[in-house]
């Protein structure tokens, strides 16, 4: 399973980044609106996140509520860089213009996926990833794991004549990431503060932290 980061932060980019552990980029209107950032810098901050991503595929939003606006925004989003991916919400304006831009060779990320028909129908348009999202299940007390689960076995009983990758997106704890490799998902796009969370496990700080004081004991004999 591959690592996609979900954030629009450039430092906690270039952090991640820096790890080797990271193969995309996802965005959505509202990590973008943390970063403080303008309708007009939007832009050069999509730029500059396809910079430090070098080639990596980053998801841009589009925010359009018509297949027209998407088109375009699918077409001004690939201008800003090659790695750019265009990230549409899932619904009949937006399998329109996927079909449309995927025939432009523009990859399309749809997003705000809850259901295998929902799935199935982003695949068949042409969309290059679909995002079904995990924790906002678990939000509303269903089970978001089990709902990705079957969204996996869904797409990947079937070749829809492009590649098409499941990013588990909504993943919140390390568990959802566990649970997203065991079943096959390709990808899983998780916050900065969540994949810092993966990395830990009290048995590591305590196993670290004895063998730190066992090694004192070596300098000093
Ligand atoms: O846009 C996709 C995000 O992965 C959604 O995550 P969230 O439910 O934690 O806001």
């Amino acid at each position: 399973m591959k690592f996609f980061l979900d954030t629009a932060n450039l430092e906690e980019i270039r952090e991640a980044v820096s790890w080797g552990v990271i193969s995309g980029v996802t965005t959505n209107p509202s990590l973008y609106a943390k970063t403080g950032g303008t309708l007009a810098g939007y832009e050069d901050h999509m730029r500059a996140i396809c910079a430090v991503c070098d080639g990596l595929p980053v998801s841009a939003e589009s925010c359009a509520d018509t297949t027209e606006g998407m088109i375009e925004d699918g077409r001004r989003f690939a201008r800003i860089a090659p790695n750019i991916v265009a990230k549409l919400p899932v619904c009949t304006e937006a399998l329109a213009a996927t079909h449309a831009l995927a025939q432009e060779g523009i990859s399309v990320n749809m997003t705000l996926v809850f259901t295998v028909p929902q799935a199935l129908l982003a695949a068949r348009a042409g969309a290059r990833y679909i995002s079904p999202f995990v924790g906002r299940f678990d939000d509303i007390a269903e089970d978001g794991v089990e709902q990705l689960s079957n969204v996996c076995a869904a797409i990947h009983n079937y070749d829809f004549g492009h590649e098409v990758e499941i990013i588990g997106a909504s993943i919140r704890t390390p568990n959802h990431i566990t649970q997203a490799a065991l079943m096959g998902c390709d990808i899983a796009t998780v916050p900065f503060a969540a994949l810092k969370k993966a990395v830990k496990h009290p048995l590591t700080d305590r196993g670290l932290a004895s063998f730190l004081e066992d090694w004192k004991k070596v300098e000093q004999a």
